[in-house]
């Protein structure tokens, strides 16, 4: 069963998420619904490309547009400015020149859909673009809503540019190649909307976590579907994290982002760190007055049945964290502000005073 999402923005931009098992094969279809020309570059990572490429290419050639594809290494380490001039080197180098009306296939994972996004953002001074996501964590929330870039130094995503895709098409059978670890770090993210807008979604990814985990197709199917509904009602309340709503999306990423940071982005899955980032969101919740403990509770439970990580490794400390979430993008005049959770389904963008976020660390080292 194929489903269709809306994401409603402003000036024309509104686009839809195609999600359906076997929607890589109508990939075509979708891109000549939106492309402004025939001229389409795939770009992709090569482990991802020599199982999905050819059934992409030859949807995208056989409704006639004309395709060149480029892969590159990919991994949260390649995500750096030094990737994106490769990429740019990449498209330079194609004949005849790209135009304005090429459109751009991101086909991976997160960092390939952040990277080939603020291509699309920049090159020319913008393409457009398809997101095309393979990975569980791109499906539910990577691929929507128009967040692109990369980082910088320990800054995470701290370059970058809101440009939306032109459609997202997501095919879960992709998700048969997906090592273990990975689905486990994309439910990460579901956890973090079951906490922040949806507890019955909580309960049930707490209840499934099994089937979850082994992608079983009616339980993912209810996720993505579910997941992409509630990002893109954010996403249209507030695109560019003016008004403070979208930003709840960022719970548990102030810690995140920081260890991902201070790990060089070796150590962590995006979602692991997310999932121990929620942890401290909500710990540091409990210190501030704001979170009760029933909040932290549901939140370990599933976190405990999806087997992701809660603990904060014991060679980063505390200090250096903080330093991080000085120069995390909610802050303001390097106080840090991180989204608390008043109830499940409630949660609020709060600047939390430095002694109050070193004792919510404290206590996460202490209980977990
Ligand atoms: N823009 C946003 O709104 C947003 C939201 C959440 C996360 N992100 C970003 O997304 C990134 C994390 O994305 P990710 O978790 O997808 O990581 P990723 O892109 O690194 O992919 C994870 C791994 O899975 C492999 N892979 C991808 N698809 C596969 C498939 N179908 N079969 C087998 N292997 C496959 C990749 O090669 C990679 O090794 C982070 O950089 C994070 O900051 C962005
Ligand atoms: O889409 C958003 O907005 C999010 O915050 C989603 C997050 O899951 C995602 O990791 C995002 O890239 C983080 O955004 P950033 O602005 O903190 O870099
Ligand atoms: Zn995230």
């Amino acid at each position: 069963m194929s489903q269709v999402v809306p994401v409603a923005l402003s000036e024309g931009r509104d686009y839809q998420i195609q999600i359906g098992s076997g929607a890589l094969s109508t990939l075509g279809e979708q891109a000549k619904a939106v492309a402004r020309s025939s001229r389409v570059v795939v770009l992709s990572q090569p482990g991802i490309f020599r199982r999905w490429g050819q059934q992409v290419q030859a949807s995208l050639e056989e409704v006639g547009l004309q395709v060149d594809t480029l892969c590159y290494p990919a991994g949260e380490h390649h995500k750096n400015l030094r990737m994106i001039g490769r990429l740019y080197e990449g498209l330079y180098e194609l004949t005849p020149a790209l135009d304005r009306k090429t459109l751009l296939v991101a086909l991976g994972g997160g960092v390939v859909g952040d990277m080939v996004g603020y291509v699309a953002a920049t090159y020319l001074r913008g393409l457009d673009y398809l997101q095309v996501p393979t990975t569980l964590l791109a499906m539910v929330d990577s691929s929507v809503g128009g967040k692109t870039g990369v980082d910088f130094r320990e800054g995470k995503n701290l370059v970058g540019a809101f440009h939306q895709p032109r459609a997202v098409v997501i095919d879960p059978n992709v998700l048969t190649t997906l090592p273990r670890r990975e689905v486990r770090a994309g439910l990460a993210e579901v956890v973090k909307y079951g906490v922040i807008q949806d507890p019955e979604l909580l309960g049930y990814v707490t209840r499934h976590a099994k089937p979850l985990q082994a992608i079983d197709p009616e339980a993912i199917a209810h996720v993505v579907a579910r997941s992409c509904q509630l990002k893109a009602e954010v996403v249209t309340a507030d695109e560019r994290e003016e008004t403070g709503l979208r930003a709840i999306l960022n719970f548990g990423h102030t810690i995140g982002h920081a260890l991902e940071g201070a790990t060089h982005y070796r150590r962590y899955k995006h979602g692991e760190a997310v999932a121990i980032g929620m942890v401290s969101a909500a710990l540091i919740g409990e210190e501030a007055g704001v979170t009760p403990r029933e909040v932290t509770g549901a939140l370990r439970e599933a976190l405990e049945a999806l087997g992701l990580p809660q603990a904060l490794p014991t060679d980063i400390s505390d200090e250096a964290l903080l330093a991080l979430t000085a120069r995390d993008k909610k802050a303001v005049v390097g106080e840090a502000r991180f989204v608390l959770a008043e109830a499940l389904g409630a949660v609020r963008l709060c600047p939390v005073p430095l002694e109050l976020v070193r004792s919510g660390l404290v206590r996460h080292r202490q209980e977990v």
